[in-house]
């Protein structure tokens, strides 16, 4: 089915700009012209010590010829370099570019920027960010890292005091890192003034041997990310200089005077950055599995509709189409929020930075936290249903789906377990309603106003806006419901704490509910501003299938049963109307088969000959007979025929 608009000049949509699509598209064919840079053998048939050889291997020849490819100071181009020969299974650099670096622009003085940033944007030494502990992860507040300052010799004495205070699972901490910005509670006079990040140094720049008083290694495999190291660390009494406190923000003079930061939470940047950051990263990785998915169901046919002489392609079941389509959907939504998210992040840098203005902390707070939260569980669920959707050969490691799984649902745990962060956006929902309440309605910001408007009435027949309407108002009625039933909790005399714990389950659901308007809304204003006539019409169908999805997916409680079956017609119609455009869709990331790295996947469509080189080439399929089963089988069989 041909394509009713230009995939390149969607991906100028999806990336931005015309210029960083096509040069991606070069950057690409760069690549698949150097074999040292591709991956040596299927990364499925390499167990843990060999993939991290091979992630450093390549990590090594990347950066030999990265002059030849891309402009060194292009952050996208850098990102989509590695990305396309690093793949998303972690490697030793994988949190000096997403959390190190920017952990250090966001908390260091403009001198620490000269004696560590260079350096670290060089690659002369490599960077993480360690802050989880073994014991907290959720709850900073607890964390147990101690940074006692000694006014005598002006160093900070940094120490695990116990075993759970070991810090556990920052990336690339256990076996690549010789520096990171650590966590710890900073200790003035026996006064604990919280966490706050320090520069330290792990090992020694020669050897690589961590340096004494420190113990620091790999936390052993996970469901996956197993191409990089995650580590543990623990110190025993260890000195860093006075210096080494990020100070761009928070600063102890000589003799002990602390002088706080501008606001309590400016230390957690590094955080926000990287939230800011998911929506663009979880949708690429949901359209990963969604190309391999629809790709695949455009090629294999499995049964027979009206034709019965010809069995169908998979893609033309309706129910194929549901559970593919409205992922399509959402990858294009989290790929708008992302704009949106990204800009507002480096705009509060460089607000904070360089005017100390930190009006903006609490609203990006509140959005990325329950943004984080639905991008990563709806990534999830969308990955898992391609999964499926390809059947046998959705499980096999050939697809490639179970690993990118593995890596986008790590999201729902990183950066603030989901369901922390979206109590998190609950916290700025029920004093949004509670200005309501008290006549402030004023006082609200832009993205909660609609918790203020009056009800509307339904009505058919609908258009788009009055279906955003609709959804508008089930959120509202959550946020409030939540509320009422916290508050009327506390004016019972239960504690807030008792109480919020007892309406937690509700304050989520507004959460979600927010966050799932906030998507829509921002899917709908950014289709809205494309000015290509047939981009615009496709990604309408996209947004109509999303939307009623959306309605459908909540449970949308209509009191006209009329309108519940206009919402689904029009669902079934938008598939349909999806499925010319849907591979061209998808085709518009323009992902390479040596990003994708899936067998299922590949752009010549030949998957039964690409599967049966792939299974053969297995380590298993070395010899015809395993030496376990001459060693074990044959016996046990010989000895049964006795
Ligand atoms: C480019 C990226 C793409 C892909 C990624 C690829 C690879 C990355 C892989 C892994 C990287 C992973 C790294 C990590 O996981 S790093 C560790 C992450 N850890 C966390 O996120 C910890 C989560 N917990 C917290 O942040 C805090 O404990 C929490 C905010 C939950 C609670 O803090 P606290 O108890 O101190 O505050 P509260 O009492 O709840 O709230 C007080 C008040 O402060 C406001 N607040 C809290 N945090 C912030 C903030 N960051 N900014 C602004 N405001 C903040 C909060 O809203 C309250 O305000 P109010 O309600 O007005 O009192
Ligand atoms: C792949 C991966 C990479 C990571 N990389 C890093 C890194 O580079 N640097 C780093 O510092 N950390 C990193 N982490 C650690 C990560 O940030 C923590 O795992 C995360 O913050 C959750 O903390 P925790 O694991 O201690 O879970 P806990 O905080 O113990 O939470 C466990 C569960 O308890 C419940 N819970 C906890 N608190 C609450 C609450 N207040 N209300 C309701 N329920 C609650 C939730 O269900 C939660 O899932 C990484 C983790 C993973 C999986």
């Amino acid at each position: 089915m041909t394509a009713t608009f230009d995939t390149d000049r969607m991906a100028a949509v999806i990336y931005g700009s015309e210029k960083l699509a096509s040069r991606r598209r070069e950057i690409s064919a760069a690549v698949s012209r150097i074999p040292e840079l591709h991956d040596s053998r299927p990364l499925p048939f390499m167990d843990r010590l060999e993939k991290v050889t091979e992630m450093t291997r390549k990590l090594a020849a990347l950066n030999k010829h990265l002059p030849d490819i891309i402009d060194p100071n292009d952050y996208e181009e850098g990102l989509h370099l590695y990305h396309e020969v690093m793949g998303m299974e972690g490697h030793p650099l994988a949190l000096h570019e997403v959390m190190f670096i920017p952990g250090l622009i966001g908390q260091g003085s403009d001198e620490q920027y000269e004696k560590w940033l260079g350096r670290a944007r060089r690659r002369e030494i490599i960077g993480c960010y360690a802050q989880t502990e073994l014991g907290h992860g959720s709850n900073l507040r607890s964390l147990e890292t101690t940074a006692s300052y000694d006014p005598s010799t002006r160093e900070f004495i940094i120490h695990t005091p116990q075993i759970t205070a070991l810090k556990w699972w920052p990336g690339a901490l256990g076996k690549s890192s010789n520096y990171a910005i650590v966590v710890a509670n900073l200790i003035i006079r026996d006064r604990n003034l919280g966490p706050h990040p320090f520069m330290v140094q792990l090992r020694d720049e020669e050897t690589h041997r961590p340096l004494q008083g420190i113990t620091v290694g790999d936390i052993g495999p996970k469901m996956a990310f197993n191409g990089g190291d995650n580590g543990f660390l623990g110190f025993d009494n260890y000195r860093i200089p006075l210096g080494n406190l990020l100070n761009r923000h928070a600063r102890v003079e000589e003799d002990g005077i602390y002088v706080k930061p501008p606001h309590a939470k400016v230390g957690h940047s590094a955080m926000i950055r990287v939230r800011s950051h998911m929506a663009t990263g979880q949708a690429w990785l949901l359209a990963h599995s969604l190309i391999i998915a629809v790709r695949y169901s455009a090629v294999r046919r499995q049964g027979f509709l009206e034709d019965k002489t010809r069995e169908v392609k998979i893609l033309d079941y309706q129910t194929q189409q549901y559970r593919l389509f409205p992922s399509i959907a959402r990858a294009y939504a989290f790929i708008f929020c992302g704009f949106e998210t990204i800009r507002l992040y480096d705009q509060l840098i460089l607000d904070v930075n360089k005017h100390g203005n930190t009006s903006g902390m609490a609203d990006l707070h509140a959005l990325t936290s329950g943004l984080k939260s639905v991008v990563t569980y709806q990534t999830g669920e969308g990955i898992e249903q391609a999964r499926m959707a390809c059947g046998g050969h959705g499980y096999s490691m050939a697809s490639y789906i179970s690993e990118i799984y593995g890596v986008a649902i790590g999201g729902c745990t990183y950066e603030g377990e989901n369901m922390v962060m979206l109590l998190q956006l609950a916290r700025y929902l029920v004093k949004s309603v509670e200005l309501i309440k008290n006549g402030k309605s004023k006082e609200l910001g832009p993205m909660v106003a609609y918790l203020a408007e009056p009800d509307t009435q339904e009505k058919t027949p609908l258009e788009l806006k009055d279906y955003v309407k609709l959804f508008q108002m089930m959120s509202k009625r959550q946020s409030w419901k939540a509320t009422e039933r916290y508050l009327k909790l506390v004016e019972g005399g239960v504690s807030r704490d008792v109480a919020w714990n007892k309406t937690a389950v509700e304050l989520t659901r507004a959460s979600r509910l927010h966050t799932r308007l906030y998507i829509m809304e921002t899917f709908i204003r950014r289709v809205s501003s494309i000015e290509d006539m047939n981009l615009r019409m496709v990604l309408r169908d996209l947004v109509n299938v999303h939307v009623n999805y959306e309605l459908l997916d909540c449970g949308i409680y209509l009191h006209d049963v009329s309108l519940l079956d206009s919402i689904k017609n029009q669902l079934y119609s938008s598939l349909h109307s999806l499925r010319p455009n849907a591979l061209s869709l998808l085709d518009s990331f323009q992902f390479s088969d040596i990003q994708l790295r899936s067998v299922l996947g590949r752009r010549d469509g030949h998957v039964y000959e690409n599967l049966f080189e792939w299974a053969k080439s297995s380590p298993l399929n070395v010899s015809d007979v395993l030496p376990s089963v001459d060693r074990y089988l044959r016996p046990m069989m010989e000895k049964a025929k006795l």
